[in-house]
């Protein structure tokens, strides 16, 4: 029998569905710490867990593991690529609780702008405080959501009997699709700039972390409401922190850097503080849970499952090509504007890599859209594709050009304006390194895509190199490489540097207004 270890507080449904099939030994105790628990269940097959960290010791604590589910959405607790590299299988479960964390943010809005828990302190302690209790309606307000998936979607649906204006910002939604929910898409900071409740819903990853900056919440209106009960990482604390006061902004959180109790480093700004509560309704802990063991035993029976989030590159691709096609996508992603909404993904993929062309979009697609992780399917893909409104095309390619094992990626998206703003970026592996040849009409730049760098495209003259050598250093930052092709026409230049640091878009943008130059992308690779 295998053993399926649970070491939460999860509805007793994963248990019984597991162990009535017959087929599992299931260890449920959420009352030991997970690494002592991996200790004494080194046989253990499965693990499901909720928010438990799970780290490369508790992994290699458990020789015999070969799935990981987690029963929930947000699997930022689980080090997904070790258990890759081990040979783990991570699965989630979409949706599951999204009903839950949707009637949450209701639940907190409704709560802030009716005073209900000072309402209740106050009313216990003999006062009657009508006019400072002074309310506020969340009927025809403007609510803006950010992330428009399970979650997003639902709260949408939740709020719609209050008769609201909605707003929402998700880089891989298309018009017509927000439009269905009733929803205008905007981009982020408009929908920062003109809303009167702003609700997060997206994960928390590398392109997430520290999102919601100076910047954005600078940009709120003048008492307007932020709710967080996605992850805490998407907020800078301290860049909130330091608007909050100014502009008389609410903060409503349910989320926080560690699922632990103890003193909160939020506690001076959130307005309501929930401990992680957004999945724990009975329902959502029953749903997660089934379908949490639903998933394990669909997975036994067919060895495999479309739930996976750590899947592995095809059989006979070198990995380091998935890694450049990742790599070039991300740079095209950024320099057609990585909010702009995406319209066209157009590949050529040469050489031997010709039989994985139709796998590249998976690779390609967790570069560029947040929803979609390098784990999952290519169906998945062309399917998510459809769905977004994204044109892609894998063309035909010509081996007589000699171009050896290299892959194209073009990229076409919305600028604001309408028009399409497009990129194409050639690269290959040579020497065992990752090397992107071709961006535009900039020829063998043989540029490695490592650590961070700036990319500015503008009229070529001399002193420009100069200009943004200073600029940089003005904030501190180093450069490591520096490259200046000229493109064909031999008019414009495109100065490649290798920064020390990561470079702010905002600094990125400062500079090119300073050198006029229309293109420019601060990335780290
Ligand atoms: N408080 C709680 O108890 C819970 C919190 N969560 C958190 O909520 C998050 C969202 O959950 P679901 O809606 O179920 O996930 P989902 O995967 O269905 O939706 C996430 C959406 O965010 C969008 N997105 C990704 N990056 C973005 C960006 N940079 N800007 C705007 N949109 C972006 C994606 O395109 C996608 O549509 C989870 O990742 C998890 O961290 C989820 C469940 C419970
Ligand atoms: O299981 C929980 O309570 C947390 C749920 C959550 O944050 C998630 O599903 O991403």
């Amino acid at each position: 029998m295998k053993k399926v270890l649970i070491p939460t507080k999860l509805n007793a449904v994963a248990r019984e569905l597991l162990k009535d099939s017959g087929g599992y030994n299931v260890v449920h105790d959420d009352s030991t710490e997970l690494k002592e628990l991996a200790a004494q269940h080194p046989d253990t097959y499965a693990l499901i867990v909720r928010s438990d960290k799970v780290t490369p010791e508790i992994i290699d604590a458990l020789p015999e593991l070969k799935v990981i589910v987690r029963a929930g959405a947000g699997y930022n607790t689980i080090d997904i690529r070790y258990a890759r590299q081990r040979g783990v299988d991570v699965m989630n479960t979409p949706g599951a609780n999204a009903n839950a964390v949707a009637e949450e943010v209701v639940t907190l809005m409704l709560a802030d702008a009716r005073h209900v828990v000072q309402a209740d302190v106050s009313t216990r302690e003999g006062k009657w405080e009508k006019k400072t209790l002074m309310g506020r309606e969340l009927t025809g307000k403007t609510v803006g959501i950010v992330g428009f998936g399970a979650i997003g979607r639902l709260v949408a649906r939740r709020l719609a009997g209050f008769d609201i204006k909605l707003l929402t910002y998700d880089p891989v939604l298309s018009e017509d699709r927000a439009e269905e929910f009733g929803a205008e898409l905007v981009d982020l900071p408009t929908l920062f700039e003109r809303c009167d409740y702003i609700s997060l819903h997206i994960p928390e990853n590398d392109d997430t972390r520290g999102m919601i900056n100076k910047d954005l919440a600078g940009r709120m209106k003048e008492g307007a409401t932020l709710v967080n009960c996605a992850r805490a990482g998407i907020i800078n604390e301290d860049d909130l922190r330091a608007v909050k006061a100014e502009k008389n902004i609410r903060f409503l959180n349910d989320v926080y850097p560690k699922d632990a109790a103890g003193e909160k480093s939020v506690a001076d700004i959130a307005d309501l503080m929930m401990p992680h509560l957004g999945a724990s309704t009975v329902e959502a802990n029953y749903n997660a849970a089934k379908r949490a063991a639903d998933q394990l035993m669909e997975y036994d029976e067919k060895g495999m499952s479309t739930y996976i989030v750590n899947r592995d590159v095809p059989e006979g691709l070198d990995e380091m090509y998935a890694d450049l096609a990742y790599d070039l996508a991300h740079l095209a992603r950024q320099w057609v504007g990585a909010r702009n909404k995406l319209k066209m993904i157009e590949t050529s993929v040469y050489g031997s890599l010709k039989p994985f062309s139709d796998w590249m979009i998976v690779p390609i697609l967790a570069a560029v859209s947040e929803e979609f992780d390098r784990s999952m399917e290519a169906a998945a893909a062309r399917e998510y594709l459809k769905d977004m409104g994204i044109d892609y095309n894998d063309r035909e390619t010509d081996d007589t050009k000699n171009y050896g094992n290299t892959i194209t990626i073009d990229l076409a998206a919305n600028v604001d304006h309408g028009s399409l703003r497009r990129v194409s970026i050639r690269g290959t592996v040579a020497e065992g390194r990752l090397m992107i040849s071709r961006i535009d009409d900039f020829d063998k730049l043989y540029f490695e895509p490592e650590g961070h760098a700036v990319f500015f495209r503008y009229e070529d003259r001399p002193g420009v190199l100069g200009q943004i050598g200073v600029a940089l250093a003005d904030h501190g930052i180093n450069i490591d490489d520096v490259r200046n092709p000229h493109d064909e026409s031999g008019k414009y230049s495109l100065a490649i540097m290798k920064t020390s640091s990561p470079v702010d878009q905002e600094i990125v943008d400062r500079i090119a207004g300073e050198i006029d130059a229309p293109y420019a992308v601060g990335i780290t690779f």
